[in-house]
């Protein structure tokens, strides 16, 4: 696996690459890699012959009072880990990097910024679209991969695309758990094990949901009020949101159907914010 760090020569290999007709696929993530990312490799690999992952904690995505500076970080073993995925290049640029002196462009995708995850962190997906941006101009990828763990990203990012024509395909991976159903993530490693207990609350609140939709509720009000009391009746916990919203526009609903997901955000034990969501109308969590 080769490894790159300045944006400028790892745009040059892209062309090169594009020019020999290779087909580049890019995982963008920030790092601590666990299985969730992984599958996006597999995926890319299964639609490229050149599989990209850049690793980068994003700063502009961090609000002022967010977790930039505790985010966990493991470079050698994030290496190691994409190098037996069998990844073609890895991507690792610094901060100074990425916005040297001078830098002030922003890209906003103006609605879909503002709902779910973007009423307690406004300024989360300015710097999400914008980092996307300038990697999709730095890789040159044909193809992009993102979890549908961050559900609301993944259809912003959609929507920049289809708004900017930008030449991406974008290709979404369903969300990968642990057994017990918690949805890996990075930040899970903030839990101790009474929190790891609390962040069960979120999954277990999903299937619930998903067993009164098949149940044949489809009263937004009566799904919302029992997965609050459930959970509420964690210790630890407290909800940021809990949400019924269309897949497509994240409108939210009143009455469920066939598109509607339950969206999730719930802080465990005060410092520790998790996500998580599903259709309601899927199998089972
Ligand atoms: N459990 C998962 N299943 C599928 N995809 C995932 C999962 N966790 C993260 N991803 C995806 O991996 C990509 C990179 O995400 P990121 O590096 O922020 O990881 P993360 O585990 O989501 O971290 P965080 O704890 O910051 O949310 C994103 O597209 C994200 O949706
Ligand atoms: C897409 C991303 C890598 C941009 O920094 C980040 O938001 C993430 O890891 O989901
Ligand atoms: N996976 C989303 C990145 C963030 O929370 O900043």
């Amino acid at each position: 696996m080769e490894i790159l760090q300045k944006p400028d020569e790892m745009q040059a290999w892209a062309l090169a690459r594009r020019r020999s007709g290779a087909v580049i696929a890019l995982v963008p993530t920030m790092g601590f890699l666990h299985e969730g990312h992984l599958s996006l490799v597999r995926l890319a690999a299964q639609r490229a012959d050149t599989v990209v992952v850049s690793i980068f904690v994003n700063p502009t995505q961090f609000g002022p009072n967010e977790d930039l500076a505790r985010y966990p970080r493991d470079l050698d073993h994030d290496l190691q880990l994409l190098a037996e995925a069998g990844v073609t290049m890895a991507f690792t640029p610094t901060p100074d990097l990425m916005y040297p002196e001078g830098f002030q462009t922003e890209v906003r995708v103006k609605g879909l910024s503002q709902v779910l995850e973007g009423k307690t962190r406004p300024t989360h997906f300015a710097g999400v679209a914008t980092v996307v941006s300038k990697l999709f101009h730095i890789v040159q990828p044909e193809l992009a991969c993102f979890g549908e763990k961050d559900f609301q990203q993944l259809v912003l990012i959609r929507r920049m695309v289809a708004d900017m024509n930008m030449p991406v395909s974008i290709l979404g991976g369903p969300i990968v758990r642990e057994a017990d159903g918690l949805a890996m993530s990075s930040r899970n490693a903030y839990l101790d094990a009474a929190g790891r207990a609390s962040g069960l609350s979120l999954s277990s609140a999903l299937g619930l949901a998903q067993r009164l939709y098949a149940d044949g509720e489809r009263r937004a009000a009566v799904i919302l009020d029992a997965v609050t009391r459930h959970i509420d009746s964690f210790p630890q916990t407290k909800i940021d949101y809990a949400s019924l919203v269309d897949s497509d526009s994240l409108d939210e609903t009143s009455m469920a159907n066939e598109r509607t997901r339950l969206a999730l955000a719930v802080y465990i034990g005060g410092k520790v914010r998790l996500i998580d969501n599903a259709l309601l109308a899927q199998q089972h969590i």
